[in-house]
């Protein structure tokens, strides 16, 4: 028989409960109690929902992030937080989210405030995590009691447990040391920690043991190969059974290291590593398992079950009871229940599945291995037909769309003329002061604006009505603008439910979901759109926001687009054509926008890329074929405006080192990146490389709710002049301010506002 399991189940809940439960927790709004019974609701639905399973994860759900969770089952906490003589749990949301001194916090006076960890994006996904820190000095001690209950609780429900843990190695290499330390030598001590997590494991009747380590898809050096084998021989006496989960990616070079590992099992990416099977089999001694995932846990797309049989069965028939099968990597990814979509069109309804569509698709293709196809006709006819209607259907495929893709040549990624020439007459036109201050695009998103949104998409409120909400809410950013001073104005986003999303709503060959909710971080998600078919713009899609935004002010106010390549990134896309073709035709359809805008009369259009370096493939090789095209995607979509026309462009979470020429070759006239957590050290890669425009290095931190002083402000600006020219310097804000409350956002931009003026006296 072959084995059915899952390794990690979306925690936020079909209607994001959890996110609800958190947000009121914080507010004070109801109680620790309150929080923990939402969790315990949610792992007890999770677990009905995966009954049919052989082995089910446990130790998945999180109250924000999983790795936080394991900084916590480690004892790793930052030192800031140590002593907090409070609750743990509130102690691990100070560290999750960072407590103004000013805070509305019992422990403000005891324990101050304190800055949040570092969050960046988990491996290539659009998950982001609390970055673990580590100094020379780090010890660690066992809590295992997250775990432990959780495992209890699993028991008295009568789970076939799973407990589920981040490995070793990864957890080292997520980790950043902040004193400079060699980080690996932590681990001999990690690994007495993870030795005692093992056991207490075992000692709650634990067979299995899932331990992820998915560094081992990523390009490793020595030091790093050295450290699995020897935290794998280390952990090798425990009485466990552990399965080395592996997602995300091929193993490549790593594939002899990682067959060779003393671990009962291994779990492989097989939508990514399906050609590595047999290789990986030939290094696998006879009695490991091997795990596959089969099921796609990336994207929304139902699985090709028989394309899936047909190479299953043979490895079926040679492994028998060694073989398991599984997602790809945790359902984390993809939302829970396709059977919650009530206005999802009926045609791309019927070609997707959602984290529990998936595990159905694993129970037929288990049943359908251990009882033979005929057990699964009715599925697997269902599953064929449902296929065969996505490849024929005219609404995916649009000759003229791939026309139009035919007839681009390089022509249209130039500007009419070079930087210099563009800046003098940009210069000319718009007349600003030196350190010209700006936003990134978006103000708070309101309750108000969420409600009108949401009565709006209920029928309760019509077009005009939310209109006119809109245009209050740009109304008021406006006003706010103008009496802070700031000199390029941004009408404030207020219309978008999240910067891809709207745009996913309104081209051609995209659907949205309602309930399709994916958790970016802690309580955030988004609904990533589906893009399912050739895209086309049939109209306008921001024209009318910003030129009245502009009616409203003598300031040039810009005009705020998603980039393609970020539009692409944050979508779930398709998995019948390269993604670099379905990037091209974003670009078009964007470039169309950029035209519209300008035809408008807008002076400064902005084209976020926040996901373009973030879409950077998790092997190196792969990475100048990406960057290839998807700034060529950027050029197309920007690069057909007069020279007049301020093109900018920002990226956050950013190192640039690596892809500073392709940022240049990006060629936009300004770039805001996100710099004010990195004391503007990023610049340093814009310095050396000569990088020849205009650059905006934010000089606040918008995750923070802590207000920046004009002295900081300052002292940063200095920092950046002496790596970029002056002229060439903006100031503003690391990224939008869709997150934060207006009460924050006034006093941080009037301080950013002050120290600009300050620069400008001194220069
Ligand atoms: N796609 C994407 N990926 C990204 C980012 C991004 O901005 N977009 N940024 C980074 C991650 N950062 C993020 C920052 C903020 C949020 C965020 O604020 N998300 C919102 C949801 C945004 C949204 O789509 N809102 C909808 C739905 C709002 C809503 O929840 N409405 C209520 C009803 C409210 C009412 O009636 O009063 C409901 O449905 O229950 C809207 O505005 O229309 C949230 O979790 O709260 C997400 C990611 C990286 N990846
Ligand atoms: N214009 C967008 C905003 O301000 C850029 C966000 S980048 C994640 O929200
Ligand atoms: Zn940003």
């Amino acid at each position: 028989m072959s084995l059915v399991h899952n390794l990690g189940f979306p925690r936020i809940g079909a209607r994001r409960e959890l996110k609800f439960a958190l947000e009121s927790y914080w507010k004070g709004e109801s109680s620790r109690d309150a929080l923990t019974a939402q969790g315990l609701a949610l792992r007890t639905r999770h677990w009905a929902e995966q009954a049919g399973l052989d082995l089910v994860p446990v130790g998945d759900f999180s109250f924000y992030d999983q790795v936080l969770d394991m900084s916590f089952t480690l004892g790793n906490l930052p030192e800031r937080v140590q002593g907090f003589h409070g609750d743990a749990l509130d102690n691990y949301f100070r560290v999750a989210r960072g407590r103004s001194a000013a805070g509305a916090d019992d422990h403000v006076a005891c324990c101050g405030g304190v800055a949040a960890g570092e969050m960046t994006k988990w491996f290539d996904t659009n998950y982001h995590y609390i970055v673990p820190e580590f100094t020379a000095a780090t010890g660690f001690k066992l809590d295992a009691s997250r775990l432990l209950d959780q495992l209890a609780e699993a028991k008295a429900q009568g789970v076939n447990a799973k407990p589920v843990i981040i490995g070793p190695v990864t957890y080292l290499w997520l980790g950043k040391s902040k004193d400079g330390s060699d980080k690996l030598a932590l681990l001999p001590r990690l690994l007495a920690v993870y030795a005692e997590l093992l056991e207490a494991l075992a000692g709650q009747g634990g067979q299995w043991v899932q331990v992820d380590e998915p560094v081992l898809v990523t390009e490793l050096d020595d030091d790093w190969r050295h450290a699995l084998t020897h935290a794998y021989h280390e952990l090798k006496s425990s009485r466990v059974k552990i399965l080395l989960a592996t997602y995300f990616g091929t193993l490549g070079d790593n594939l002899y290291l990682a067959g060779k590992l003393p671990v009962a099992g291994i779990h492989l990416d097989a939508i990514n590593a399906r050609g590595e099977v047999d290789a990986l089999l030939g290094h696998l001694s006879s009695h490991k398992v091997l795990s596959l995932g089969v099921v796609n846990g990336r994207n929304i797309w139902k699985t090709d079950l028989e394309g899936a049989l047909e190479w299953l069965e043979p490895l079926h028939e040679r492994l028998g009871d060694r073989l398991w099968i599984a997602p790809s990597c945790s359902l984390l990814h993809v939302p829970v229940d396709l059977d919650g979509e009530q206005k999802l069109d009926a045609d791309v309804k019927s070609w997707l599945a959602f984290a529990l569509q998936k595990l159905d698709e694993l129970k037929v293709l288990g049943t359908a291995l251990h009882r033979g196809r005929d057990a699964v006709k009715a599925e697997l006819a269902a599953n064929r037909a449902a296929l065969a209607s996505r490849r024929g259907s005219p609404r995916v495929n649009n000759p003229a769309v791939k026309e139009a893709l035919g007839k681009l040549d390089a022509s249209l990624g130039r500007r009419r003329s070079a930087y210099a020439e563009r800046a003098a007459k940009q210069s000319a036109r718009l007349k600003l002061p030196a350190y010209p201050t700006t936003t990134i695009g978006s103000f708070p998103q309101t309750a108000e604006i969420r409600h009108a949104r949401s009565e709006f998409k209920a029928g309760r409120l019509d077009g005009a009505g939310y209109r006119d909400a809109m245009r209050t809410e740009i109304e008021r950013s406006v006003r706010e603008q103008e009496m802070l001073g700031l000199d390029v104005l941004v009408h404030g986003e207020a219309e978008r439910n999240d910067m891809v999303e709207y745009f996913g709503e309104q081209l051609e060959g995209y659907a949205f979901s309602q309930l399709g909710w994916v958790q970016s971080y802690g309580s955030r998600c988004v609904k990533p759109p589906i893009l399912f078919g050739d895209i086309r713009r049939p109209k306008a899609m921001t024209v009318e926001w910003i030129q009245y935004a502009q009616s409203l002010t003598q300031k040039p106010m810009k005009g705020m687009l998603t980039g393609p390549v970020t539009i692409l990134n944050w979508s779930f896309v398709r998995d019948d054509q390269p993604r670099s073709v379905s990037c091209r035709q974003l670009a078009l359809a964007m470039r169309e926008e950029v035209l519209d805008l300008e035809k408008a009369g807008v002076r400064v259009i902005q084209i976020d890329e926040a996901a373009l370096r973030e879409g950077l493939p998790l092997r190196k090789s792969q990475w100048k074929e990406y960057l290839g095209w998807a700034v060529e995607a950027f050029r197309i979509t920007a690069n057909g405006v007069e020279d007049e026309t301020q093109i900018h462009t920002h990226m956050c979470y950013s190192e640039f080192n690596d892809i500073i020429a392709s940022i240049a070759e990006m060629d936009a006239d300004v770039i805001t990146i996100e710099t004010s957590r990195s004391d503007m050290e990023l610049l340093d890669a814009f310095d050396s490389f000569k990088y020849p425009n205009e650059i905006g290095p934010g000089v606040y931190d918008i995750h923070s709710p802590n207000i920046p002083t004009p002295e900081h402000i300052v002292a940063l600006m200095r920092k950046a002049a002496e790596r970029i020219p002056a002229e060439r310097l903006w100031v503003n804000p690391d990224c939008g301010l869709k997150t934060r409350q207006w009460e924050e956002v006034i006093p941080a931009l009037a301080n950013m506002v002050a120290a600009a003026r300050t620069l400008r006296k001194a220069a």
